[in-house]
C-alpha cells in the first residue's frame, strides 16, 4: 500500500514534477544573484531619510525607492515626462543599473506557476504541489522502513545500482522537498480559496494633513526613525499637492507621513497573518534567504534523477510481478503467499504456487516477505517459501520480517505452512525457514501442515508438498514446476597462481574468459568478447565434469576486469576444487553466474571494516580494487603462513600505497604468533569499536568455523555498545559469506 501511495502519483506526474523541480532549482538561483548585484549596508548604517536624500539629489523626480528581499534598493523615478527605474547604492544614491526584471526568468517562473496556461496551468501545479507531498511522505516511510527503523534512517543503506542511487538521494533532498511541497500547497491552496487569504495591510488614507509647505526628505522625522534593513517601500507624494503624503510600508506595517511636519499620521502594524504569509512565500521561494535558496534549489535538482530511477524500478518491480497475473491486493486475498529470496530461485516456485491457487478458485496475493501487512482481513491460508543464506540467516527480501511480525494481527481463521529452500551442503540448512515456522507458531498461528525443507530446488519434493497442501485444503491442485537450468559459459582458464602447498592448504586464484569457441554462434565481433555483467561478491557456479550439482564460488573481480577471477582451496576428497585445482591455461570449464547482491560493501565515507580468512580474501580483495573513490576500508585476514599462503600479497601492497586500502591486518596460525584473524580484531578492539560506532560496515567471508569464532568476537566489542551483531545484521551493516 506504502509502496503504491509513492509510486503510482510518482509515475503520472514525474514529467510534470521534473519540470516543477528544473524551473524551481534555476529560480532559487534569483535571490542568491539578487543578492550579489546589490549593494547592502550594515543593519543601523543608514536610515530611510538619509536613503531618500541621497536618491532624490541623483533622481529629481523620484516616484517610488523600494527595497527587494535581498537587499538591493531600486528607485522608480520620471525623467522628462519617462518613466525609469535604477538599482542603486544605498551610501550614496548613485545608479548601479538599470533595473529590468530579467525576461528570462519571468517566462521560467510563468513556467513553474502555471505550465504557461494561466488559471488550469496554476490548478495543475497546485495538484503537483499536492502529489510531491504525498510522494515526500510515502518515501519517508518507504525510507525508515528500508533502514530498519527512524533512529537507523542516517545509518549507511546496503544495496547497489537504481535502488540504492534512488535512497540515497530522496534522503539527502526529502526535507527541501517537503518544504518547497508544502509550502507550495499551501500558496495553491489560498489563490483557489481553500484557504482564507491574509487581509490586505495598510491603514486609511489619514483624514487629517497639515498642507503645510514641504520639508527635505532627508529631515522627516518619521523617516529618520526607520533603519533600511526594514524598509519595503517609500511611495512618494504627488508633487505641489500639499494635501499628498508619503507611503511608508516596513517589515513591521504600514503607515502615512506628512510631508511638512514629518509626522507619522498612521500605522497599523502588519497583521500576524500577512507575517505568517511572507514567511511561506520565503521558505518556498528563498526570497530574503538566499542560502535556503540554494539549498531548495540543490534538492529540487534530484527530482529528475528521482523519477528517472523511480519509474525505473517501478517497471523492474513490474516486470517479475508481470510474471504474476491476478495477483490480487493484500487486504482482498484469501490465500498469502510470502517469498523469502536472495538469487530469485524461490521465487519461480512461488509463482508455481500463486497460479495454482488462483486455477483452484482462490484469490491470492504474493509479495515479498518485508512486505508482510499488518493485517489480512480476509486470508485463512498463509504459505511463506524462504531460502537460507549467509550462515543460516534471512535472504534480503526477508530480512525485516522478523521486526515486521511484531506488529502483524492474524486473523482467527488463518493457518500457515512454511516451505525451506536451501542447500544440504551447508551446515545451517534451511535454518531460516525453520525460524520462520517457529516465530509464526510463537504468534499464536496455527500449522496447515508442518515446516517443509527442500534441497537443491528439487522440484519432486515441491510436486510432494503441493499434493499433501491439495489434500489438506481439500481442494484438487498440483504443483509443477521445472526451475531452467541457469544458461552456462565455456569458461577458459588463462591463468593461475598457486600457494600454501607447503602448509597443507593448496589454495589458488584461477582467472577465467569467456571462450570464443563457447561463443562462436554470435555474429558481432564485439559481442564475442563481452561477459555478462557482474560484481565481485556474486557467484559464479562450476559445474564438475561428471554431471554432479554445480558448485558456487564468490568472484573476486567484476566484469569491467574483463576477467572471471576466483579463489579456491582444494578441499580434501572435493569433487569440484579438486577438478577445478587440476585445469591448465587453456583448459575450459562451464559455469554460470548467480548475483548475489546482498554482499556488497556499502559506498561513502563511512569505514568498510573486511574480515576473512583463507580462500574468503577473493571477493574482499574484489572490493579494494574497485575502491578507486578511496573509502578508508580495513582488511583484517588470516591465512597459514606469510611465505606460503599469502594470497594477493603484491596486490595488496599496492592498493595499501594508492590508498584504496587503508589499513591490513593479516594473521598466521602457523607461524611463530600463531594467530588468527579474531586475535588481530580483538587487539584492535578500540579501533574496530570506534568504526562501528561511526556507522562502519562489517563483511565477512570465509569458512564456517572462522564466521562464528569472527561473530563472538565482534559481539565482545559491540557490548560497551549496547547492540549486538543481529541488530547491525537488520541494518545491513554485517554482511556474511560463508561457506
Ligand atoms: C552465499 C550462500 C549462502 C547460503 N547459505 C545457506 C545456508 O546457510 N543454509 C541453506 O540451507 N542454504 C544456503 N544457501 C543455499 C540457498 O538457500 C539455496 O540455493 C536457495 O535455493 C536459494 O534461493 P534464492 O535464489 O531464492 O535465494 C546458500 C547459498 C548461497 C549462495
Amino acid at each position: 500500500m506504502l509502496r503504491r501511495l509513492h509510486g503510482l502519483p510518482g509515475l503520472f506526474a514525474a514529467l510534470f514534477l521534473t519540470t516543477l523541480a528544473i524551473t524551481g532549482a534555476i529560480l532559487a538561483l534569483a535571490p542568491a544573484i539578487d543578492r550579489a548585484a546589490a549593494v547592502v549596508p550594515a543593519a543601523g548604517e543608514v536610515n530611510v531619510a538619509e536613503l531618500a536624500g541621497r536618491v532624490v539629489a541623483h533622481y529629481p523626480g523620484t516616484e517610488q525607492i523600494a527595497r527587494n528581499p535581498s537587499g538591493g534598493v531600486i528607485v522608480y523615478y520620471s525623467h522628462d515626462g519617462q518613466p525609469g527605474a535604477d538599482l542603486v547604492d544605498p551610501s550614496t544614491g548613485e545608479g548601479i543599473a538599470p533595473y529590468e526584471p530579467s525576461a528570462f526568468f519571468t517566462w521560467i517562473k510563468d513556467l513553474h506557476r502555471s505550465f504557461l496556461l494561466d488559471d488550469p496551468g496554476r490548478m495543475l501545479a497546485g495538484v503537483m504541489a499536492a502529489v510531491m507531498l504525498l510522494i515526500c511522505i510515502s518515501g519517508i516511510f518507504l525510507l525508515v522502513r528500508r533502514t530498519g527503523g527512524w533512529r537507523a534512517l542516517f545509518r549507511p543503506l546496503a544495496g547497489s545500482g537504481g535502488k540504492r542511487l534512488h535512497a540515497e538521494l530522496a534522503r539527502f533532498a526529502v526535507l527541501g522537498l517537503l518544504l518547497s511541497a508544502l509550502t507550495g500547497s499551501y500558496l495553491s491552496a489560498q489563490r483557489f480559496g481553500l484557504l482564507p487569504e491574509p487581509p490586505a495591510p495598510g491603514p486609511m488614507f489619514p483624514a487629517e494633513v497639515s498642507g503645510g509647505q514641504p520639508a527635505p526628505v532627508a529631515t522627516l522625522s518619521a523617516l529618520a526613525n526607520v533603519d533600511l534593513t526594514e524598509l519595503r517601500e517609500l511611495v512618494f507624494p504627488y508633487p505641489d499637492d500639499p494635501q499628498d503624503v508619503y507611503s511608508l510600508t516596513t517589515s513591521g506595517g504600514s503607515g502615512f507621513v506628512d510631508q511638512a511636519t514629518g509626522e507619522l499620521l498612521k500605522f497599523q502594524p502588519r497583521p500576524a497573518a500577512s507575517v505568517f504569509q511572507q514567511w511561506i512565500i520565503s521558505l518556498h521561494t528563498g526570497e530574503g534567504l538566499w542560502w535556503l535558496g540554494l539549498i531548495l534549489g540543490a534538492a529540487a535538482l534530484t527530482v529528475p534523477v528521482l523519477s528517472l530511477t523511480g519509474i525505473t524500478l517501478w517497471w523492474q518491480r513490474r516486470r517479475s510481478s508481470g510474471q504474476l497475473p491476478d495477483n490480487a491486493a493484500g487486504s482482498e486475498a484469501e490465500a498469502i503467499i510470502l517469498v523469502g529470496s536472495e538469487g530469485n530461485t524461490t521465487w519461480g516456485f512461488a509463482r508455481a504456487l500463486h497460479t495454482s491457487l488462483n486455477k483452484a478458485g482462490f484469490r491470492v496475493h504474493c509479495s515479498e516477505m518485508n512486505a508482510l501487512a499488518e493485517h489480512y482481513p480476509h486470508a485463512s491460508m498463509l504459505f511463506v517459501l524462504t531460502s537460507t543464506y549467509g550462515d543460516g540467516d534471512a535472504p534480503a527480501s526477508a530480512r525485516q520480517f522478523m521486526a515486521r511480525l511484531g506488529d502483524f494481527r492474524p486473523g482467527e481463521r488463518l493457518k500457515y505452512a512454511v516451505l525451506g529452500f536451501g542447500d544440504r551442503q551447508f551446515p545451517n540448512f534451511c535454518q531460516y525457514a525453520r525460524e520462520v515456522d517457529t516465530a509464526l507458531a510463537g504468534k499464536g498461528l496455527r500449522r496447515m501442515h508442518r515446516v517443509e525443507l527442500i534441497d537443491r530446488s528439487c522440484t519432486t519434493r515441491f510436486r510432494e508438498w503441493g499434493n499433501k497442501l491439495s489434500e489438506l485444503t481439500g481442494t484438487p491442485f498440483s504443483l509443477a514446476y521445472d526451475p531452467l537450468p541457469p544458461p552456462t559459459l565455456k569458461l577458459e582458464l588463462v591463468e593461475r597462481a598457486d600457494y600454501g602447498l607447503a602448509v597443507q592448504a593448496p589454495t589458488s586464484i584461477l582467472r577465467f574468459k569467456v571462450s570464443q569457441q563457447g561463443r562462436r554462434r554470435r555474429l558481432l565481433p564485439r559481442a564475442r568478447k563481452a561477459l555478462p555483467t557482474f560484481e565481485a561478491g556474486d557467484l559464479l557456479g562450476v559445474m564438475p565434469p561428471q554431471g554432479q550439482d554445480a558448485r558456487i564460488y564468490s568472484l573476486a573481480s567484476s566484469a569491467t576486469d574483463g576477467i572471471l577471477e576466483i579463489c579456491v582451496r582444494k578441499q580434501q576428497g572435493g569433487l569440484c576444487s579438486g577438478y577445478l585445482h587440476g585445469l591448465k591455461p587453456g583448459d575450459q570449464i562451464d559455469g554460470f553466474i548467480r548475483h548475489n547482491p546482498g554482499f556488497r560493501p556499502a559506498t561513502g565515507n563511512t569505514p568498510v571494516i573486511l574480515i576473512g580468512a583463507g580462500a574468503g580474501i577473493g571477493p574482499l580483495t574484489g572490493f579494494i580494487r574497485k575502491n578507486t573513490e578511496r573509502n578508508p576500508m580495513y582488511l583484517y585476514w588470516g591465512g597459514r603462513s606469510s611465505q606460503s599462503d599469502f594470497l594477493y600479497q603484491p596486490e595488496l601492497g599496492r592498493y595499501l600505497e594508492d590508498n584504496r586500502l587503508t589499513g591490513l591486518n593479516t594473521a598466521f596460525s602457523r607461524s611463530e604468533e600463531r594467530a588468527y584473524v579474531q586475535d588481530k580484531l580483538r587487539q584492535d578492539e578500540i579501533a574496530v569499536r570506534q568504526m562501528i560506532k561511526a556507522g562502519a560496515q562489517i563483511l565477512v567471508c570465509g569458512g564456517r568455523n572462522m564466521a562464528s569464532g569472527v561473530k563472538q568476537v565482534i559481539e565482545e566489542i559491540l557490548q560497551p555498545l549496547a547492540i549486538d551483531v543481529e541488530t547491525l545484521r537488520a541494518e545491513g551493516r554485517y554482511l556474511e559469506d560463508v561457506y
